[in-house]
């Protein structure tokens, strides 16, 4: 059965014009943008599991209903797509005449995701050029209209396909995601790291499961540890874009594919959030002005 539907996401992926034998060039220099999308922006972690997609789709929203740009949000974690639960979203993408697919929509946020096509439960057995070939067809075989913004929910870790995206995408710029422990500081470093090598702007870190506030006294806990982002930050000379607390309500309203930025918006979180999305459309236009301006200040 899982084979069956494993089988029948690679011929909606044919039928859409994927051949199987297009492949990410190891040596693509500068990536290309997506014709209509102004701005494709990475969410990153070094390390899975920190909150980098639960990150990502609290953005997205963000962006699009509270800074009321148009967002597409690409899940980029072919092993793991998550978004399709998290912005509550079943079912195939149609396929238009010109053989693209149609993002699916909700929360005001057009979505693509390796999820849509494959069974919920089939294990994704695909080697590395099965999967870049798959993230192409996501990226560039999608109809995704006019965008301000293309929010990519990377895959965690910095190998092949992480690569492979940072190279073949224009990317304006990445959003690390850390928690606050060493040992996912020091993979959010290597993230960080791999970007600059590729020469994509970093647009911050982003503190996720800062601290855990007891629901009965408020006392706050530091699990993870405390200000070892901020430190990080600093040391890789990144924005520190805000920290967002551990709390079941993230998780859940998460699991109900109805983001907390929108479930509970006058929350302390979905501030956080929206904080951290005025941010970076802040960051974006600077970077837009620097890349206007930089030609003339060398004439
Ligand atoms: N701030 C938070 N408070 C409570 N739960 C959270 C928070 N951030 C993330 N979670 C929960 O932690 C789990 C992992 O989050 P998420 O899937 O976003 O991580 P990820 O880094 O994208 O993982 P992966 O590496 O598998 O892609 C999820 O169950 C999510 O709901």
């Amino acid at each position: 059965m899982a084979l069956n539907r494993l089988i029948s996401a690679g011929r909606l992926l044919r039928r859409s014009g994927w051949t199987g034998s297009r492949r990410f060039s190891a040596h693509a220099a500068k990536g290309s943008s997506i014709d209509g999308i102004k701005d494709i922006i990475a969410v990153a972690s070094g390390k899975g599991g920190v909150g980098k997609s639960t990150t990502a789709v609290n953005l997205a929203v963000a962006l699009a209903n509270a800074c009321h740009l148009k967002v597409g949000l690409l899940d980029a974690d072919i092993y793991g797509p998550s978004i399709p639960t998290m912005m509550n979203l079943q079912g195939k993408p149609e396929v238009s005449a010109d053989r693209m697919m149609i993002p699916v929509e909700n929360h005001g946020v057009r979505c693509m995701s390796i999820g849509f096509l494959v069974d919920k439960d089939a294990p994704i057995v695909w080697r590395g050029p099965m999967v870049m070939s798959a993230l192409e067809k996501l990226t560039r075989g999608v109809a995704w209209g006019d965008l301000d913004i293309l929010v990519v929910d990377m895959p965690p870790g910095t190998g092949d396909a992480q690569l492979s995206i940072s190279q073949r995408l224009q990317l304006s710029g990445a959003l690390i995601v850390s928690t606050p422990q060493d040992i996912a500081l020091i993979d959010a470093r290597r993230g960080a790291n791999m970007f600059r090598k590729v020469e994509v702007p970093i647009l911050g870190l982003i503190e996720n499961m800062s601290c855990f506030k007891c629901p009965h006294c408020g006392e706050k806990s530091y699990i993870f540890g405390n200000g070892g982002a901020q430190r990080t930050a600093d040391e890789l000379d990144m924005k520190f874009l805000g920290e967002i607390p551990l709390e079941q309500d993230i998780r859940s309203s998460s699991d109900e594919g109805h983001p907390i930025v929108l479930a509970a918006p006058n929350s302390s979180v979905a501030k956080a959030y929206t904080d951290v999305a005025e941010k970076v459309t802040k960051r974006l236009t600077e970077l837009e002005e620097e890349r206007r301006l930089g030609p003339e200040i060398l004439l």
